[in-house]
């Protein structure tokens, strides 16, 4: 099957020499379709300029990054894109917000108006289409930025650190609510993590990336069974599987398991 994102041997240098800063160095990754891939790192091991390369909005030094075997040139329209910061715009409602990709793209239509108001009821937000962002909590905003990027219907949802900025009991909420839509669209999805636990309880494969510069050094496959549930969490097999990946940052100094 061939793959829907292929990254071939890419390299990322923000400067000029001598002060460049190396970020990524030789990254080779395939992600196949339908697949849920994990990026988890260290901080500044060059996680979020891989994914913003990716997404055509930062430009590689070396290689090639291809789309269903077509070299990427700007932020392809296929691709849907969740950022750590919700960006929602705070003088539009939540509806108004989810609907503002396709107004920029002059794609806005009634029946792509009812389809965003159904993805709102699903991610439990019918009650907010007509409120704003400042009237809803982290995890409310972060449910309404999701259904922005897969209005479309994306082949290739990108997520650089979605949760990280929520509180546990919500972002645990939002890994089930991810896993569920997953399960439901099997959308192929590139997701970037600080967090191990949620990479290993998301994803069929999590790549592991090291800095200085960045590069990936092990792909671990997560052959858990779906559907995944919270409780999961708590077998010895996902703890098996967490304890191998803490184990291989610690051999490469990344972390201490002391
Ligand atoms: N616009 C930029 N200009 C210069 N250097 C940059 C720029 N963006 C990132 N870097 C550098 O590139 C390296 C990788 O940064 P990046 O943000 O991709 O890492 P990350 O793994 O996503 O980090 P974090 O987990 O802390 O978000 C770091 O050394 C960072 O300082």
């Amino acid at each position: 099957m061939q793959p829907i994102l292929e990254v071939r041997n890419v390299g990322k240098v923000y400067g000029s020499a001598p002060s460049g800063v190396e970020a990524l160095r030789s990254i080779d990754l395939e992600v196949r379709p339908q697949e849920f891939l994990s990026i988890v790192g260290p901080s500044g091991c060059g996680k979020s300029t891989l994914l913003k390369c990716v997404a055509g909005l930062e430009a590689i030094t070396s290689g090639t990054i291809r789309v269903r075997g077509e070299d990427i040139s700007g932020p392809p329209s296929q691709m849907g894109i969740v950022f750590q910061r919700d960006l929602l715009l705070d003088w539009r409602t939540i509806l108004e917000n989810v609907l503002v990709i396709s107004e920029f793209r002059g794609t806005r239509t009634d029946e792509l108006e009812a389809k965003a108001a159904e993805l709102l009821v699903r991610f439990g937000l019918g009650d907010f289409q007509r409120r704003y962002p400042w009237e809803l909590s982290g995890g409310m905003r972060q449910r309404a930025a999701i259904c922005r990027a897969i209005l479309d219907n994306p082949e290739l949802l990108l997520m650089d650190e979605p949760f990280g900025a929520l509180d546990a009991m919500t972002r645990d909420d939002l890994n089930l609510e991810l896993a569920r839509l997953w399960q439901e669209t099997r959308k192929t999805v590139v997701f970037i993590t600080h967090g191990i636990q949620e990479a290993v309880f998301l994803s069929d494969r999590v790549a592991m990336m090291a800095r200085n510069p960045g590069r990936i050094v092990d792909i671990f496959e997560i052959d858990l069974p779906r559907p995944r549930t919270l409780k999961m969490r708590d077998s010895a097999e996902f703890s098996a599987i967490v304890h191998r990946i803490r184990e291989r940052f610690a051999d490469i100094g990344a972390i201490s398991t002391e």
